[in-house]
């Protein structure tokens, strides 16, 4: 199928790669122009697991490629992708200026298109948006009605950043919201041979079982975490406790995301929960256990923060700063908030990330990490050695493998914050704390 994604970020990006991977002609198109020329030239804008390769293999065999041009990307396709940002306002409700910008960008171009066109809202958008914010716009641009040259569905896309194309390539299920008989073959048709439950569904609960997904896992971190707390505080393995827990097959405990470690963060759950609890208000819904989550999660950063200070030394390196293992995405990354809190207390700080790299960051990402820590570049390291040769304590933010040599490069005198329970803690020689266990 001939299909164009809006939006190449960590989405829009991996989708391109891995629909181009399955034989479909992909055009992507994005309002920056370096992105659409890293794509051209057979490079990703984003890390991520086995995109680069898929990005250059498709890119050279001609079945992807990438433009700035609205019109070209929608007259050269059959279903559009929107993979926009869906960022925080202030007050924590959706933005959903950039939906509503590519949607009226579309229907401008759809007003001079016969054939049918699928317009197919991939990003997390709350319930309502496809009905209320996505159809007028093309509409109104169009100057069509809804079904005469054009259907939309909602799509939202579930993938985990750090396993992004192993997600796309194997969905635990696939969502597709919609009412238009023609949009929804195509959907079917985009993702068949995919394995994984296909439930075809209303527009409006394929755009809220998203937030259920995310809400559900900020939940369950939240309580892990929360439990780990108490744990530590009675003396007791954490890991060990909740390994009891999960025992219990009558109650068929899922332990993904379970397991008491540090805050969540990332570009999704602590957005997408923001997100929830202000429709909810706006709704007149109490809901006051998800309203209890953000304030949970923060704690846990307060604890990390106290805990650092308590060891009394100046002198702290950060083994990894995004928001898990695998990326190079530090949007809303507890870690920065960490870095950023113990710089202001006068800390020391001293970071090495090998997935970032400041003169590859790009859009939202990079203003998120430049407006948290201005002066971010004289804080990173470019080597492990030199991170820990600085610090008199390191944080081990993530299981990455590359990590697991630290424990055999710090000396007794350093202190390990671990918040990842690295393997293989039990042959350092220094002081050794669990943030959680
Ligand atoms: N990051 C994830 O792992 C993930 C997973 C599932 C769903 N989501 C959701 O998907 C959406 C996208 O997330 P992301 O992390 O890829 O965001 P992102 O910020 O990485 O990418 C968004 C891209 O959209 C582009 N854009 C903005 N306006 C545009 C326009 N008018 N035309 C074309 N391009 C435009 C931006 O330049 C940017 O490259 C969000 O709603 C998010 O909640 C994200
Ligand atoms: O057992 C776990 C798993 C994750 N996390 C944390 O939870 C956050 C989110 O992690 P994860 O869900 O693995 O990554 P994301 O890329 O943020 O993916 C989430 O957000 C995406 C965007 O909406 C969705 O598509 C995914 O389904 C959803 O898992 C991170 O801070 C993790 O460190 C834990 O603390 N414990």
């Amino acid at each position: 199928m001939k299909v164009s994604i809006f939006g190449l970020g960590y989405v829009g990006t991996v989708c391109a790669a891995c629909l181009a991977e399955r034989g479909h002609d992909v055009i992507g198109c994005d309002v920056s122009e370096a992105k659409v020329d890293l794509i051209n030239s057979g490079r990703s804008p984003i890390i991520e697991k086995d995109v680069g390769e898929l990005v250059a293999a498709n890119v050279a065999s001609g079945r992807l490629k990438a433009s700035s041009s609205t019109e070209e990307a929608v007259m050269n396709s059959d279903l559009s992708l929107l993979c926009v940002g869906t960022p925080s306002r202030p007050n924590g409700s959706l933005d959903l200026s950039a939906v509503q910008a590519v949607s009226r960008q579309i229907g401008s171009s759809l007003s001079r298109k016969a054939d049918y066109h699928s317009v197919v809202v991939r990003s997390t958008v709350l319930p309502g948006t496809l009905s209320d914010i996505v159809i007028p716009a093309l509409q109104a641009t169009a100057s069509r009605k809804l079904g005469e040259t054009f259907g939309v569905a909602s799509n939202p896309e579930f993938m985990r950043e750090g396993s992004a194309v192993a997600d796309f390539n194997n969905p635990a299920k696939t969502v597709i919201g919609v009412d238009d008989e023609i949009t929804r073959d195509r959907l079917l048709e985009l993702y068949a041979g995919l394995p994984g439950r296909v439930v075809v569904t209303e527009p409006r609960l394929a755009e809220l079982v998203k937030y259920t997904d995310n809400t559900w896992h900020a939940l369950k971190v939240a309580f892990g975490n929360e439990i780990g707390n108490i744990c530590k505080a009675a003396g007791v393995d954490s890991h060990e406790l909740m390994e009891v827990f999960f025992a219990d097959t009558k109650l068929n405990i899922s332990n993904a995301y379970l397991l008491p470690g540090f805050a969540f963060g990332g570009s999704c759950l602590p957005k997408d929960v923001r997100a929830i609890n202000a429709y909810a208000i706006q709704n007149d819904v109490e809901a006051p256990l998800l309203k209890s989550l953000l304030p949970s999660n923060k704690q846990q950063v307060e604890r990390a923060l106290d805990r650092l200070l308590s060891y009394g030394k100046r002198k702290i390196g950060f083994l990894g700063f995004s928001f898990k293992a695998g990326t190079d995405d530090l949007r809303e990354s507890p870690y920065l908030e960490l870095i950023e809190r113990l710089v202001g207390k006068g800390c020391d700080i001293r970071i090495f990330d090998p997935n970032v790299s400041l003169a590859k960051l790009m859009g939202a990402n990079k203003t998120y990490l430049m407006n948290a820590i201005p002066h971010v570049t004289q804080l990173m390291v470019p080597s492990l050695d030199e991170m820990v040769m600085h610090s008199d304590v390191v944080v081990a933010t993530s299981r990455s493998p590359e990590y697991e040599t630290v424990v055999d490069k710090m000396n007794a005198d350093q202190t390990l914050l671990d918040m990842a329970r690295l393997p293989n803690t039990n042959r350092f020689a220094g002081t050794y704390d669990g943030i959680n266990w």
